[in-house]
């Protein structure tokens, strides 16, 4: 299929509405015309927006390098409207088909239902789109497209920034010095040479940082479940375990994304585990840290300093502990703010918006329709279970080699004539990459990005007898040299491997492992194993109805009655990592895993 081929996101000519709009003078001049007034003057403001001025109008709501603004300037009416509040963007935003932010606008639902359907497309001028509601924007068929690569080294920069003037009490001695003192002794640093730099999260920014790290003399290790050993090994980089990496480490830098995974992934446990007197860096994002486990880690001197650009709430709160703990050393989120990753950034976002408003889909798009419509039809649920067969099997590893190799199965009675697999490919790479990364995977980018990781993704087709009418009988998805959090879910080859098929047009999985479930693949699931005994269901469902997570279904398959059982829960709600404790202590109960559909 090419990639531009006909999909929702287009840009239309813009119809003046009651409140009519001078686009021919000013982009985002509004006069009120009232029903009084003349017809001619009604009727030349309608031609002057539709003929002759089709320029199409993008608000910049965060300051955007030049280069950037240059490009746009080409093709579009720019307005840059840097201090709006929330109110005066909903105001403006229904005379704009663009909108361009960095992290600091929020981009909330209402903007998108108060565009009243005009804006196409949203940029974002960097990584991160936790600041656009992305649900309202798809609902709306609003485009978002982001910048995902330009600013790796400036964060990257950052992070080093950050560790060195830790080190060395930079902003402390710094704030001293200017406050009329001469505090020579107060602030003897540590060295970084011979120390052991645990980079935890070893993407795009993390091997950067462990790149400049070892030329700084220090011994680097990593963390990252997924990430290629033999990437990192090429660098000099050991790959180890979560709680090896957190151990033995003097510094330790975050650079993964923030997940459900990953949130409060550095909480009062995981504190207790580090080296006495370690010190962080956070350039990631401030909700992989619990905030407050980190003050009493730091005022137990379980960590010594923190370095932080990120915050859960940003800006945070002005009487926060957090910030003004003397061993702390803050930025604003500046992680990205270089003049050069800021020029890289506009001119990344304004060639994809740009793209985006001449009806092209961009390999930076977040949210991009997969397929046309009529293609869709037939494949829809299969592409929905590929999607979740990918998403279900990286959640599912734990470590080993990293996710490298991936082995994807379709049983069809079609002949490969007739059933093309990229879009499958492409929804199961989605599924793979998307809960672990920064990026996110459209049809144009899917096999370029699983490259880039080092992902490959290897396909079978089993042809069966019968009647081609359906598609595909099952697909199955295998993960190769991994290890993973549920034991269950290994293969007796030795891989990761799920299995799904689609029931009444649904998904369901029908295979984990070497064990055979039915469960609908809807909203997120608990896997759990246990001694098939009575009373499970019992203990399981009321440990989740005291947190208030509404049960779907529950259904247990066993080897053999009071042997080894796999309890399948569906959830609507997330349970707490509290209750997948409490869980996890009763004591029939083997091993659980959390898995987000
Ligand atoms: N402060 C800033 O201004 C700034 C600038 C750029 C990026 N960032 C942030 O830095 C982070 C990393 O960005 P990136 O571009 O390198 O992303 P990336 O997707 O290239 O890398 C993220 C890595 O984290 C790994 N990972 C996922 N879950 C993990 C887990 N549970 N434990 C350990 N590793 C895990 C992934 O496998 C991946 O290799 C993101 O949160 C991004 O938003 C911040
Ligand atoms: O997600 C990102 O790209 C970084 O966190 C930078 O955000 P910023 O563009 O607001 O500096």
């Amino acid at each position: 299929m090419a990639a531009t081929s006909s999909w929702n996101f287009m840009v239309t000519p813009t119809k003046p509405s009651l409140s009519w709009k001078l686009s021919f003078f000013s982009p985002l001049t509004t006069v009120n015309v009232t029903r009084r007034q003349n017809r001619t003057a009604k009727r030349f403001v309608v031609f002057a927006t539709v003929f002759l001025d089709p320029k199409p109008t993008v608000l910049v709501a965060e300051k955007l390098g030049e280069a950037g603004l240059e490009l746009l300037k080409t093709f579009a009416n720019v307005d840059c409207s840097y201090n709006l509040d929330h109110e005066e963007l909903c105001t403006k935003i229904s005379l704009c088909d663009a909108l361009i932010v960095r992290s600091g606008t929020k981009v909330t639902r209402e903007v998108f239902e108060r565009s009243g359907g005009r804006l196409k497309v949203v940029g974002r001028a960097g990584v991160g789109i936790d600041n656009v509601d992305l649900s309202a924007a798809t609902e709306h068929g609003c485009l978002v497209v982001n910048a995902p690569t330009a600013n790796t080294i400036a964060a990257a920069e950052h992070g080093i920034a950050l560790l060195t003037a830790m080190a060395r009490n930079i902003a402390q001695a710094d704030a001293s010095i200017k406050s009329g003192k001469w505090q020579r002794s107060k602030y003897v640093g540590v060295s970084l040479v011979g120390k052991t730099l645990a980079v935890m999260g070893f993407g795009k920014v993390g091997s950067e940082v462990a790149r400049r790290a070892k030329g700084l003399g220090m011994h680097v290790i990593a963390h990252d479940p997924y990430a290629p050993a033999d990437r990192a090994r090429a660098i000099g980089v050991d790959l180890v375990s979560f709680e090896e990496a957190i151990s033995t480490a003097d510094f330790i830098s975050l650079h993964m994304p923030l997940t459900p995974a990953t949130s409060k992934m550095f909480n009062d446990e995981s504190f207790s585990q580090m080296k006495k007197g370690v010190r962080i860096v956070n350039v990631a994002r401030g909700g992989v840290i619990d905030e407050e486990a980190l003050v009493r880690a730091l005022d137990s001197g379980t960590v010594a300093q923190a370095a932080l650009d990120v915050f859960t709430e940003e800006p945070p709160s002005k009487d926060s502990k957090l910030v003004l703990h003397e061993n702390v050393t803050v930025t604003p989120h500046l992680g990205a703010s270089t003049t050069e990753a800021q020029e890289g950034v506009a001119i990344e976002v304004a060639e994809a918006v740009v793209g985006a408003l001449k009806g092209q889909l961009a390999a930076t798009a977040v949210n991009a329709p997969m397929l046309p419509a009529e293609i869709l039809s037939e494949l829809a649920p299969f592409v929905t279970l590929s999607e979740k067969l990918g998403r279900l099997a990286v959640q599912l590893v734990a470590g080993g080699r990293g996710v490298q190799s991936v082995k994807v199965t379709y049983a069809s009675a079609r002949g490969p004539d007739d059933l093309d697999t990229r879009l499958l490919r492409a929804m199961i790479t989605k599924g793979l990459i998307e809960p672990i990364s920064s990026v996110f995977i459209n049809l144009v980018n899917a096999d370029f990005s699983a490259k880039q990781r080092g992902l490959r993704i290897t396909e079978e087709r089993i042809l069966l007898d019968g009647s081609p009418e359906n598609p595909l009988e099952f697909i199955q998805v295998q993960i190769a040299n991994v290890e993973s959090k549920f034991s269950i879910a290994m293969s007796d080859s030795g891989e990761i491997k799920v299995e799904g098929r689609v029931k009444d047009g649904k998904p369901h999985l029908t295979m984990v492992g070497s064990f055979g479930v039915d469960v609908s693949m809807e909203g997120s699931l608990i896997l759990c194993r246990q001694v098939d005994q009575p009373g499970m269901v019992g203990s399981v469902g009321s440990i989740l109805g005291e947190e208030n997570v509404n049960v779907s279904f529950m259904s247990v398959g066993r080897i053999a009655p009071r042997k080894q059982a796999v309890m399948t829960i569906g959830v609507d709600e997330e349970p707490s990592k509290e209750a997948l404790k409490r869980i996890r202590e009763i004591p029939a109960v083997e091993e659980i895993v959390f898995l987000k559909l």
